[in-house]
């Protein structure tokens, strides 16, 4: 009996480690790929003291790939993640889920960096906090808002599948991603290291589905099919954390999320019985999104 157990814990802390090492497999090849400072500056890293190749390091990611600076910003009452990419030398910026309440503090980083903010795009219509798109429309010239077709809100450009968003050198690419909502797209940078999930995948978690158009048969479908398949080492940046978790990867989210790691039948029953109640906003929010958080785009 006792031997049979110990056979058990011992193939369970085997999977486990196998486990682990797709989800880690990835990290050492993000950390080797890049040249980039941790200062997002574009200095070389040797300049700025960075480990060695392979060695794993914990920051909220201002070091992406080549001269391509990035900064991750955090409101805190809707727990909402805004993402300031630029191209290093152009300057050429795109912010991905600007708050309202934000907008002063998104606006003066971008001028303290000395940077051309061409578009603010939206991930989905949110539901518990008002963009800050159409309020940063009116304080800087030539901005373009985005927000996919799909979500039926109104901005300059609407995305659909392969769209790409340009910022000098560089690109995100757009993958659609509905369940959450209709609308919710994931923005992946050009070499696939990094995706923008918005609120589809979450850290350990995901969207849920039980409002404006959700579907979990459909978030499932989108996050193996849009999302899973980019590669283990590519970077996970989710529009929302609850629990202070700032960045995850492929490999790691299809290795231990709970919701994804099961069958399609059993998500769809987690998703049914999450019981979450209505985000505060939401009467707010939504009807101010379909029209960029103002009135008037
Ligand atoms: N308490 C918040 C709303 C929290 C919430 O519903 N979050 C959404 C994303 S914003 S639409 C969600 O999908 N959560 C998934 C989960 O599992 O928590 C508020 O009142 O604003
Ligand atoms: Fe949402």
């Amino acid at each position: 009996m006792c031997s049979l157990l110990t056979k058990a814990a011992a193939a369970a802390a085997a999977r486990r480690q196998d486990r682990l090492r797709v989800a880690l497999r990835g990290l050492g090849e993000q950390s080797g790929a890049s040249s980039v400072s941790p200062a997002g500056d574009g200095r070389p890293r040797a300049a700025a003291g960075a480990p060695p190749r392979g060695r794993r390091r914990y920051s909220t990611g201002t070091r992406l790939s080549d001269g391509l600076l990035f900064r991750q910003l955090f409101e805190s009452e809707s727990s909402t993640y805004t993402y300031l990419l630029a191209d290093a030398v152009s300057k050429d910026a795109v912010l991905i889920d600007p708050v309202l309440e934000t907008v002063d503090r998104d606006l003066k980083l971008i001028e303290e960096l000395g940077l051309r903010l061409k578009t603010a795009v939206n991930t989905h219509c949110h539901a518990d906090h008002v963009t800050g798109t159409g309020l940063m429309k009116t304080r800087l010239a030539g901005l373009k808002s985005a927000i996919s077709k799909s979500s039926g809100a109104a901005a300059d450009v609407l995305l659909s599948e392969g769209d790409r968003i340009t910022f000098g050198n560089h690109y995100l690419t757009v993958r659609e991603t509905p369940g959450h909502t209709d609308g919710c797209v994931t923005l992946v940078t050009q070499d696939e290291g990094v995706a923008f999930t918005g609120d589809a995948l979450l850290i350990r978690g995901c969207g849920r589905t039980d409002f404006q158009q959700g579907c979990s048969k459909r978030l499932y479908a989108s996050i193996q099919q849009k999302i899973f398949t980019l590669p283990d080492r590519c970077l996970v940046y989710p529009a929302h954390d609850y629990l202070g978790q700032t960045v995850s990867t492929v490999g790691e989210e299809r290795a231990f999320n709970p919701r994804l790691t099961k069958s399609l039948e059993d998500f769809v029953a987690i998703m049914n019985n999450l019981n979450l109640p209505k985000p505060s906003k939401i009467d707010i929010s939504v009807p101010a999104n379909l029209v960029c958080g103002v009135h008037h785009v």
